[in-house]
């Protein structure tokens, strides 16, 4: 059985043979003020001192998350690039909601969670033009509970190439930071996908990590805590697997 730094070493050297089978030269993440991509930034960062990249990419988010993201970036000392990404995005958002409006075919119950989606995927895009540039690869910083439940954007958040903290539970995620040394307020925050004012992934999902730890774990939960995760889990069957094709006809 190995030790929480032995696995951590492990992750490490991990990251570099990916790079090096990939051929490509280092690695990049979006880093928000959350647990998750800050643990990610520490291990690339540990992998790659030289060839490393965090991008901060506030979207009408709060200023807590930039604030955080920033004392991430002190705390590991990775390179990053600071990119303001509101105007681009609301501008995108509201050419399409204006097209569909003029058809008469936009419907508004929707309107929050299309605006969350296209954040998420509006730094995908950003996240892979700097890796084209500097040819590195995306890193993405999903943990088991949120794969388990499919919580994530298509294409956006969950748009990249390797997934170093996948097989982590959330617990996991928290007491691996802790050994990395991430800063105490990033520790402290309740995890959120800052996608609108005063969300919170527990809220959202009706359900705790906790609850979600222990099922991925293969543990009992209440049945009403199962019932919830059961849903999520085949709901977003689609996003763990590549899209379907028809047969050879
Ligand atoms: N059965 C199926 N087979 C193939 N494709 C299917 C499909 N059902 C939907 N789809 C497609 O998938 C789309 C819906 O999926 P998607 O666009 O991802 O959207 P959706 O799953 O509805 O929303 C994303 C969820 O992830 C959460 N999130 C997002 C980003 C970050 C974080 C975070 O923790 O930081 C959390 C967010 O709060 C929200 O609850 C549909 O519009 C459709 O295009
Ligand atoms: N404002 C942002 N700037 C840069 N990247 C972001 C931003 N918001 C989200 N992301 C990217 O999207 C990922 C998914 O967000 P998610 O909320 O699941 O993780 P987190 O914020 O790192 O952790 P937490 O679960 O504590 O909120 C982030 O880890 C990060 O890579
Ligand atoms: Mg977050």
């Amino acid at each position: 059985m190995l030790t929480m730094e032995e696995k951590i070493e492990k992750t490490v050297d991990w990251l570099r043979e990916q790079v090096k089978t990939s051929g490509t030269k280092g690695l990049v993440v979006g880093i928000s003020g959350g647990i998750d991509s800050a643990l990610v930034a520490c291990l690339i960062k540990k992998a790659f001192p030289d060839n490393s990249l965090g991008v901060i990419m506030p979207i009408k988010s709060s200023p807590k998350d930039r604030e955080d993201a920033l004392k991430v970036v002190e705390a590991c000392k990775i390179k990053y690039l600071d990119l303001d990404l509101t105007e681009v995005q609301s501008k995108l958002f509201d050419i399409v909601v204006d097209n569909m409006k003029e058809k008469d075919m936009y419907n508004e119950d929707n309107t929050r969670i299309s605006d969350a989606n296209l954040r998420a995927r509006i730094r995908m895009s950003t996240l892979y033009t700097a890796a084209n540039n500097l040819n590195y690869m995306v890193v993405g910083t999903d943990n088991a509970a949120e794969v388990h439940t499919g919580y994530f954007t298509k294409y956006g958040d969950g748009g990249v190439d390797i997934l170093p903290i996948s097989n982590l539970t959330k617990r996991e995620v928290y007491e691996w930071s802790e050994v990395l040394g991430v800063p105490e307020s990033v520790l402290n925050r309740a995890p959120s996908a800052g996608l609108w004012e005063g969300q919170t992934d527990e809220n959202e999902m009706g359900t705790t990590y906790d609850m979600i730890d222990k099922v991925v774990k293969g543990e009992e939960v209440p049945e009403k805590d199962k019932a919830i995760i059961d849903r999520l889990h085949s709901r977003s069957e689609h996003k763990r697997v590549m899209p379907p094709k028809p047969p050879v006809f």
